[in-house]
């Protein structure tokens, strides 16, 4: 039974990278953040507005629970997801998972197109969004680092990079 949990920061490629990865392996795919919005009816960003990040949070936890049950599935993570309650000790009890490992300048590069839907970023400054990436990594990193596999998701930028990336994460986990 295949049970992936890819996590990593914002801009990581978890989302990229599990939707190409699950159809490679031909099982389902499932985006915590959009299992999120279809089961509550509103996007990301409505729900940080509506209910602040904290309650968000209590949201997202529930919801993992929810998702950890399913079979033979790759589940890409929002990027705080391990680093609340015990969600990367629940994750390593239930599946395989994978810390997409992301250089802070490649970070910043894709991040700095795509701040939009993601709540934590909106309005910074480039340098804001600089150095916010940097600090946010070194903050996050002792609960990305319980992760069970590490994997350089820093080449994304194409289909085919894309490509190579989701075999050379079959060659990591041998599957
Ligand atoms: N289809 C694509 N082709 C090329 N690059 C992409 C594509 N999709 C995403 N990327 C790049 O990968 C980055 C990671 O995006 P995403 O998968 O949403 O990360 P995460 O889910 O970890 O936040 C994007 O910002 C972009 O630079
Ligand atoms: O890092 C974070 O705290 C967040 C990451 C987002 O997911 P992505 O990593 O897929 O952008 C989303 O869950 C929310 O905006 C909060
Ligand atoms: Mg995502």
């Amino acid at each position: 039974m295949i049970r992936i949990f890819l996590t990593g920061y914002m801009g990581a490629g978890k989302t990229t990278l599990g939707k190409a990865f699950a159809r490679e392996l031909n099982i389902p795919f499932i985006d915590l953040d959009w299992y999120i919005e279809e089961r509550l009816h509103k996007s990301i960003r409505e729900l940080f507005i509506e209910r602040g990040e904290a309650s968000f949070r209590e949201l997202e936890r529930t919801m993992l629970h929810e998702v950890a049950e399913f079979e033979n599935v790759i589940i890409s993570t929002g990027g705080g997801t391990p680093c609340f309650f015990d969600n990367m000790e629940y994750m390593n009890e239930h599946g395989q998972t994978v810390f997409l490992d992301v250089h802070p300048d490649v970070l910043f590069r894709r991040l700095r197109v795509a701040t939009q839907q993601r709540p934590i970023l909106q309005g910074k400054t480039d340098e804001e969004l600089r150095i916010f990436i940097i600090e946010a990594l070194e903050k996050r990193a002792p609960h990305y680092g319980k992760a069970r596999y590490r994997f350089d998701a820093g080449q994304l930028e194409s289909r085919r990079q894309i490509a190579d990336s989701v075999q050379q994460l079959r060659n990591l986990l041998s599957i």
